[in-house]
């Protein structure tokens, strides 16, 4: 069984993620993740992040893996923990340059397609293009401003900053981000966390 969970930056689909497959019992697989670890080591090498070539001889030497779980995923290059380091204003910005380039899309497509079922995923393409045939379906959204009060209490920067970060992220990630016809949009703006996990589980039920 797959269920996915995409959504615009910080509709909240890592928490409710996490939440889901904590209540079935299952890891939950974070998608943004190995595009925000492939951003990370390109800026720390210095490399041109709209050239592909570059960035996969980096991912190609140097193996990224990502250890899917119920309470959080970790990401590991070799022995150096990567997870702490990929959620930064720095990697925000450079991430949706990233994950424009095809051919690092197949590179995490591939990683993704690997893993055992069950579980659930989440980012912007996982009920459309990665896993089509998943058994439940669902797409968050909540405007630019409760998004951006929300990450305001985990991030130094105000909110009129944060909110123009994350407009600017949703327009580059247009592209993979439409919702599968057969999801369930959700609207988290009117919930609290638990009231969008409690709506999904009502649905696997
Ligand atoms: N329904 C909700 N009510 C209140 N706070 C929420 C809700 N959903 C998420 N949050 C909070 O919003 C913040 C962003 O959530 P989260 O990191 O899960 O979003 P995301 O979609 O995975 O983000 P990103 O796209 O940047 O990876 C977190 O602080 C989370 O606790
Ligand atoms: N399926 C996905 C997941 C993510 N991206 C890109 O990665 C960025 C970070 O993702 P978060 O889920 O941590 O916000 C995101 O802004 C996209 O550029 C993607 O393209 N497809």
């Amino acid at each position: 069984m797959i269920v996915t969970i995409d959504g615009v930056a910080a509709s909240g689909k890592s928490s409710v993620s996490s939440g889901v497959a904590q209540a079935l019992g299952v890891p939950y697989v974070s998608s943004g993740l190995l595009y925000r670890a492939a951003t990370l080591l390109g800026l720390e090498a210095s490399l041109d992040l709209h050239a592909a070539p570059g960035l996969l001889a980096l991912l190609g030497a140097h193996p990224v893996r990502l250890e899917p779980l119920a309470g959080g995923n970790r990401v590991w290059q070799g022995e150096r923990e990567l997870t702490d380091d990929l959620h930064s204003s720095r990697v925000d910005r450079g991430v949706s340059v990233v994950a424009a380039l095809p051919e690092v899309r197949e590179w995490v497509d591939a990683q993704l397609r690997a893993l055992p079922e069950p579980f659930v995923a989440e980012g912007r393409d996982m009920g459309t293009n990665v896993f089509p045939h998943a058994s439940h379906k669902f797409y968050l959204t909540a405007s630019a401003r409760i998004r951006a009060e929300r990450r305001a209490r985990e991030r130094p920067e105000d909110v009129p900053a944060i909110e123009a970060a994350l407009q600017r992220r949703d327009e580059l990630d247009t592209v993979q981000s439409a919702p599968a016809p057969d999801a369930l949009v959700i609207d988290t703006g009117p919930l609290d966390l638990q009231g969008v996990i409690d709506t999904i589980l009502t649905r696997l039920h």
